[in-house]
């Protein structure tokens, strides 16, 4: 299957302080991946790698690929990154919109990327653009709040005008960031749907890191482990087995792992998992 992602040989280092070794990864076109691991593993440094927002090493840096397009090599960001990054969105933990602005613009930047200067510092934007913000908001079950001020939104709430920003966008790769970090249950669940649903109809690719695991288990069929900066697990779901999480997790594992059976996850646990997920997450 086409690649979404490509990263070959990534190397970063802040400082004297190398924080991402060696990294490969391939994303197929339309895969939900699972971004996980224990805080400080290079989660977050990764995936602003992968949208340009970081660049690597200067030497020995590597190289990422996004759609076929590469959009950074050796440390240096390709001179049509813009028009790359038009085809990634990008979702932080807290939300990015501009508060001030109602829900409907703040959709609308969504466009900026693939519209001329002029256009978008004027903000003309046109009636085929207000129309797809719309229906991105429909997507997200915020449509009856299209001119409420982003900022009286609740925090679920406002991730998912950030999710519809993704698709008024038109990003054919979803990269989120902690997006469920600091949600209450209900919005968590609100939002990773809203992911899953544009994965699952609309075929976007999305990457989504997590630190709890249960969510990655109900959510994406595939993870990617990171430990101390390198690549720890690259495969379905149902590898992370309650050893596995053990070791990667350490000292954090009160906090984030989920199985508390001690059974070993295989291929035929899966749906049973997934249950046992869905009461916990209810
Ligand atoms: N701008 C920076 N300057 C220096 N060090 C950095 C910078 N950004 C990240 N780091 C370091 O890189 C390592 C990886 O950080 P990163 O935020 O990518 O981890 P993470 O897995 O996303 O963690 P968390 O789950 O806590 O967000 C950490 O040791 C962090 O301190």
């Amino acid at each position: 299957m086409a690649s979404a992602i490509q990263v070959q040989n990534l190397n970063k280092t802040f400082g004297s302080k190398q924080v991402l070794f060696n990294m490969e990864l391939d994303v197929p076109k339309g895969a939900m991946v699972a971004l996980i691991g224990a805080s400080g593993s290079g989660k977050s440094t990764l995936l602003r790698h992968l949208s340009g927002l970081a660049s690597a090493d200067r030497t020995n840096g590597g190289t990422i690929h996004a759609l076929g397009q590469q959009i950074q090599g050796n440390g240096h960001l390709s001179h049509d990154v813009r028009r790359i990054r038009s085809d990634i969105g990008y979702i932080f933990q807290q939300f990015n919109l501009v508060g001030r602005l109602n829900v409907l613009q703040n959709v609308l930047l969504g466009c900026l990327g693939r519209m001329s200067r002029l256009r978008g510092t004027l903000g003309l934007f046109n009636a085929e653009e207000k129309e797809r913000a719309l229906h991105a908001l429909e997507r997200v079950g915020l449509l009856e709040h299209a001119y409420r001020r982003a900022s009286t939104l609740s925090g679920g709430q406002q991730q998912r005008v950030a999710i519809a920003r993704t698709l008024c966008q038109q990003a054919e790769i979803i990269l989120a960031d902690e997006p469920i970090a600091s949600l209450d249950p209900e919005s968590a669940r609100n939002v990773m749907d809203a992911l899953a649903d544009i994965n699952k109809k609309d075929g976007k690719t999305v990457i989504v890191t997590l630190h709890q695991v249960d969510y990655a288990v109900k959510y994406c069929k595939h993870a990617v482990a990171l430990k101390n900066g390198k690549k720890h697990f690259d495969g379905p779901i149902s590898g992370l087995t309650n050893h596995f999480l053990n070791d990667l997790y350490g000292s954090e594992l009160g906090t984030n792992l989920l199985f508390s059976d001690h059974q070993e996850a295989k291929e035929e646990l899966h749906e049973p998992m997934l249950k046992q997920v869905e009461r916990k997450v209810a």
